[in-house]
């Protein structure tokens, strides 16, 4: 029997994402929508504004759309999967919580807390146990747990892959694709014909996200890693899809040959949203790019190319799609992990 499950910000960018890869989903049914006051009560047609391709699935566009409260939320639900602002999940997914909800969630507070597993299912799985470490810390009934930024999910992955190599430092670029910023996040005159070497507390996202997901979980406590990691961010006039430049210093050598093998070699999982292959690596130079690989995988792989010997170690580029593998899927494949683990 299907899972019942819940968006939280349902009517918002990566809501809608949320619930174009929910609907068709064999092991989770959509039983809740909820966001903001202002769309509490009308249909989910009337409510949100649509704006992601293909059209709204019938049977959610007649659903009413709930205030984001856990008294508004059936007790027969499962799983919640949050997309709420970040501000407002702070507030109100510890409630949930509390009132006995396990969640999935994409918002980025919480992220690092000590007791808050923050997973890529292929990466840190094992970090999912941290949840009873929360449990007893905070005498929850429900759970809750976190899919890093979107720019993180990108490169991360491809460091996994080298880190028996000895992850000495690590410098990314970003360029990062206008979907990030939500529908209203960048005007059309702010970047046409520009680009803005500004995502505000992205670089800080990426160089702590990062140690925590790569660090390890011994049953009681999570250490993070000792990976020194420097990010720039940069927002560019794509989409979807973000790409990044990245050069990694590593103890033992590491040819661009061997880390070519190392990622392409790199195993995904059998959760229903996993991609059979995670990341496919590119021998053209001008590979991967947004446009011709964000979908690769259905949106959930991670793609590779420009392997090459730099003055600062190995370099290459990486890209995904960022509100799929980056924010809903994420989420959703986290939420497949907590049903495998037993957590539902
Ligand atoms: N866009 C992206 O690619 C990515 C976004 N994220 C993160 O995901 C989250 C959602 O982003 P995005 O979908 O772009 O945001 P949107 O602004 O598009 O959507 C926000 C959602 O939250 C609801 N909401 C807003 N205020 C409240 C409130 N006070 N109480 C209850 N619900 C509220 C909105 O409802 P209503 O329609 O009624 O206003 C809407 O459903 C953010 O934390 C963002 O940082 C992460 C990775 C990528
Ligand atoms: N800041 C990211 C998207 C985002 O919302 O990230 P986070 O989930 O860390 O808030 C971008 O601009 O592309």
């Amino acid at each position: 029997m299907a899972v019942r499950v819940g968006v939280l910000g349902a009517t918002g960018a990566v809501g809608q994402r949320l619930i174009q890869l929910l609907d068709p989903h064999p092991d989770f049914e959509i039983a809740a929508l909820t966001a903001s006051d202002s769309s509490a009560g009308k249909s989910y047609r009337q409510a949100a504004k649509w704006r992601v391709e293909g059209p709204i699935p019938d049977d959610v566009a007649e659903t009413t759309v709930s205030a984001t409260d856990p008294d508004e939320v059936p007790d027969d639900v499962d799983l919640l999967f949050s997309s709420l602002p970040s501000s407002v999940g702070s507030e109100v997914e510890p409630a949930f919580c509390e009132a006995g909800y396990v969640m999935s969630s994409n918002s980025s507070n919480a992220r690092m807390a000590d007791d808050v597993p923050l997973v890529i299912p292929e990466v840190n799985a094992d970090h999912l146990d941290l949840l009873e470490v929360q449990r007893d810390e905070r005498g929850w009934d429900g759970a809750m747990v976190k899919n890093p930024n979107c720019s993180t999910i990108t490169f991360v992955p491809t460091l996994a892959a080298l880190a028996d190599y000895g992850l000495e430092k690590v410098h990314v670029a970003t360029l990062q694709a206008v979907s990030g910023a939500g529908y209203d996040g960048v005007s059309s005159m702010e970047i046409i014909d520009n680009a803005i070497p500004y995502i505000g507390s992205e670089e800080d996202k990426l160089e702590t996200e990062s140690r925590k997901l790569l660090g390890e979980f011994d049953g009681a406590e999570l250490s993070h890693d000792g990976v020194e990691v420097a990010a720039s961010c940069n927002r560019i006039p794509t989409i979807d899809g973000h790409l990044e430049n990245v050069w990694v210093e590593t103890d033992e050598d590491l040819s661009p040959e061997d880390a070519a093998d190392a990622m392409a070699s790199y195993p995904s999982l059998e959760l229903r949203s996993s991609p059979d292959q995670l990341i496919h690596v590119f021998d053209e130079p001008d590979r991967p790019q947004p446009r011709l690989d964000r979908s690769l995988g259905d949106g959930m792989a991670v793609a590779a190319g420009g392997l090459r010997e730099s003055s600062f170690g190995l370099q290459y580029n990486c890209l995904a799609h960022n509100t799929i593998r980056g924010a809903a899927g994420a989420s959703v494949l986290n939420g497949e992990l907590l049903l495998e683990n037993g957590y539902l």
